[in-house]
């Protein structure tokens, strides 16, 4: 479980956070939604440690990662995976090198082993057979699924999606949001979704905060979302639900 309390963060005396509060399960798809430019990239990198907010607390499972040691830091962060929004592939590695990157930095595994591994995450995503291919050669949806095998490489606890469904079309989105489910429940991985996505909230937000300009203005399920009072999830939801 991850709680978020009291998250403030600002850049040049300009709120992009303001409090915000929240509870993500293990076990389930918890996604952050709203409009552009309401905090929710801002978020996400204070909750993995990119950014450091002024004030508040992120809490691993009830270690505070805002004030942690180095060493809970780092240990923290071997149980993050992320997926990064354009899968952030390295060019000049093949699939398999990618996906066995942070076998690379952060283990002293042998290289057999960390293929292995690797090998084991690719047929996960079901793309074994694409493992000495360059990520040039392959298409925007399997370099998602690239991404995925990476992120989980290491046994996450906890998985990070930046966006996972841009620039896919609608099929691939399915086909992504459905693996990111799959790998959520199979694992039993606390997973935190950003998304723009309405169908894939829907789909798939079994726990959703919606933001608007850095403040938390509602919290809830997929499944009580359409009901919601909140004028401003009210307008959020009927620009992009026409
Ligand atoms: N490093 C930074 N320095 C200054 N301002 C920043 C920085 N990062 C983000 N901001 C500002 O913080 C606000 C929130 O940005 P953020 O990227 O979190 O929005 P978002 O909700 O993810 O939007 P989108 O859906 O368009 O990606 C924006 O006004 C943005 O310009």
């Amino acid at each position: 479980m991850i709680e978020i309390k009291n998250i403030h963060k600002e850049f040049d005396g300009k709120v992009v956070l303001d409090g915000v509060d929240g509870c993500f399960q293990k076990g389930k798809i918890n996604m952050v939604i709203g409009g552009s430019g309401t905090g929710k990239s801002v978020l996400l990198k204070c909750m993995i440690g990119i950014l450091k907010p002024e004030q508040g607390k992120v809490l691993y499972d009830g270690r505070d990662f805002v004030t942690a040691s180095n060493d809970t830091i780092k240990s923290i962060r071997r149980e993050m995976g992320v997926l990064f929004q354009g899968g952030a592939l390295f060019d000049s590695k093949t699939v398999l090198e990618n996906v066995r990157f942070p076998l690379d930095i952060l283990t002293q595994q042998s290289l057999e082993e960390k293929n292995e591994r690797a090998l084991i995450c690719l047929q996960r995503v079901g793309l074994e057979a694409a493992a000495s291919q360059m990520p040039s050669d392959i298409s925007g949806g399997m370099k998602k699924r690239v991404g995925i095998a990476r992120a989980i490489v290491m046994n996450p606890k906890y998985l990070f999606c930046d966006e996972p469904n841009s620039g896919l079309d609608p099929l691939t989105a399915v086909k992504i949001d459905l693996l990111i489910q799959e790998i959520t429940k199979e694992f039993n991985i606390t997973t935190v979704v950003i998304s723009h996505d309405m169908n894939s909230v829907l789909r798939m937000g079994e726990y959703v905060i919606f933001l608007k300009e850095g403040k938390k203005l509602w919290e809830g399920s997929n499944k009580t979302l359409m009901s919601t009072e909140v004028p401003a999830l009210q307008e959020f939801l009927s620009t992009k639900l026409h």
